[in-house]
């Protein structure tokens, strides 16, 4: 068991298509951000459990002893993650006391942190005494894969800490990141969290945290998108609070439902996704820019429509839409939808004044509205001083009043 305070962080995701779709074997492309989640732990001898989560106002100590209920609850190889049983999650319910089908933020984060903690900690056979402080740049729960940064981040995190996972040590003001196998083994365990706040998650929220870069996700398979060029990408966060686990489950429904009409939505939401790669990479290529645009546009207002027929989309989002549509620009929802985030693409020549006015008049609405920066790097271990200086000061503000 490693003895130092050890801060991991993992960045968010943009889907740029394929949300929902992927859920269902479709194709995804999606992009890491330049937003983090970080996460401290320090292990110590009080013989506690602390998780402070001030992103949700949530902070939690539990004595040890009370918390070993989970290593004969949960009998997991720290090698082999597997999901939580409905018997399991009935116990750290009951245990946390989280009332059946609570998908509120605070009972999600903390049936996620138990079972990694448990699970875990279950092959040594030892629950170590640790204070955990989890603070993010993400907004909670608004389609930039906030939950599986958190998870990522547990999952690192925990394996470090117990000797699962090597424990590389960066340079002064330098981060580190793992091996191929680890990072393979933290994505596996981070899935099994991203499950207890999903539901039914696709996995590709969780690939984008741990090797972050820009990716294509298609039924479990990662492969790493070489050839895009640099997006520009405004961002803008509805502010309107939804559920991953809610929506998913209703396209599901909606499915189940109707498959012969949803069916073929989701496999033309599969199509866009492969149309925009090649286009992104005739761009790369230097074919036709102007035209290569114009389709990209094209695939965001089709994709927008289809997300509105499977059920996911919200009157703050076609706001959105109509607002940037005014400036002849093109927008879709991202991530789960039902409010939240949504893109709106810059070409590379769209001129700073139709930017500007286009974000006057999201905030306007009320929105928050920035242009984003896109590849942020996966998964990584940080040396103190390798922390952006806001990031540390926070940090070790939150820890002094724990
Ligand atoms: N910084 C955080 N602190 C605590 N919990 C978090 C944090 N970030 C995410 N979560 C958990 O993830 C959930 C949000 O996940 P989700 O609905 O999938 O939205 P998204 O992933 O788009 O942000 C929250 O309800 C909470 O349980
Ligand atoms: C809707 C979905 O495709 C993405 C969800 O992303 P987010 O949790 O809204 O950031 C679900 C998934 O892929 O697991
Ligand atoms: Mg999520």
């Amino acid at each position: 068991m490693t003895d130092k305070t050890l801060i991991v962080s993992a960045p968010g995701k943009v889907i740029l298509h394929g949300e929902h779709a992927v859920v269902h074997g479709k194709v995804a492309l999606a992009v890491s951000l330049n937003l983090r989640t970080y996460l401290q732990i320090g292990l110590c001898s009080n013989g506690r459990v602390q998780i402070n989560l001030p992103n949700i106002d949530t902070c939690l100590s539990w004595e040890s002893a009370a918390l070993q209920f989970l290593l004969t609850t949960i009998d997991a190889d720290v090698l082999n993650p597997k999901a939580a049983s409905q018997e399991q999650v009935d116990k750290l319910r009951q245990f946390a006391g989280i009332p059946d089908g609570c998908v509120d933020t605070r009972s999600l984060a903390i049936l996620c942190f138990l079972y990694l903690y448990g699970a875990i900690s279950a092959s040594s056979r030892q629950l170590p005494s640790m204070e955990i402080l989890v603070w993010s740049e993400l907004p909670t729960g608004a389609g930039l894969g906030s939950s599986a940064a958190y998870s990522v981040c547990l999952a690192a995190a925990l394996l470090t800490a117990n000797e699962s996972i090597a424990c590389p040590v960066p340079e002064e003001n330098g981060t580190v990141r793992w091996a191929e196998d680890e990072l393979e083994l933290i994505n596996k365990w981070a899935f099994q969290g991203e499950k207890l706040i999903h539901g039914n998650p696709s996995g590709v929220d969780n690939a984008v945290g741990t090797w972050g870069g820009a990716l294509k996700y298609h039924a479990g398979k990662i492969m790493p998108l070489n050839r895009i060029p640099t997006l520009r990408i405004l961002l803008t966060n509805t502010k309107v609070p939804r559920s991953t686990k809610t929506l998913v489950a209703g396209v599901k429904d909606k499915l189940n439902k109707f498959p012969s009409i949803i069916g073929p939505i989701l496999n033309s939401i599969d199509a866009i996704s492969c149309e925009c790669e090649r286009t992104l990479a005739a761009i790369v290529a230097g074919d036709s820019t102007e035209e290569s645009y114009a389709v990209l546009e094209e695939l965001i207002d089709i994709n927008q429509h289809h997300l509105n027929v499977i059920g996911v989309g919200h009157s703050s989002l076609d706001r959105l839409c109509q607002a940037t549509a005014l400036h002849s620009l093109h927008s879709k929802l991202t991530g789960a939808g039902g409010g939240g985030c949504g893109i709106t693409l810059l070409r590379p020549d769209t001129s700073p004044s139709v930017v500007e006015a286009s974000k006057r008049a999201l905030n306007d609405m009320g929105y928050d509205c920035w242009e984003t920066n896109i590849g942020g790097h996966g998964v990584s271990l940080h040396s103190p001083s390798s922390l952006q200086r806001d990031v540390s000061q926070l940090l070790t503000r939150l820890t002094d009043c724990q």
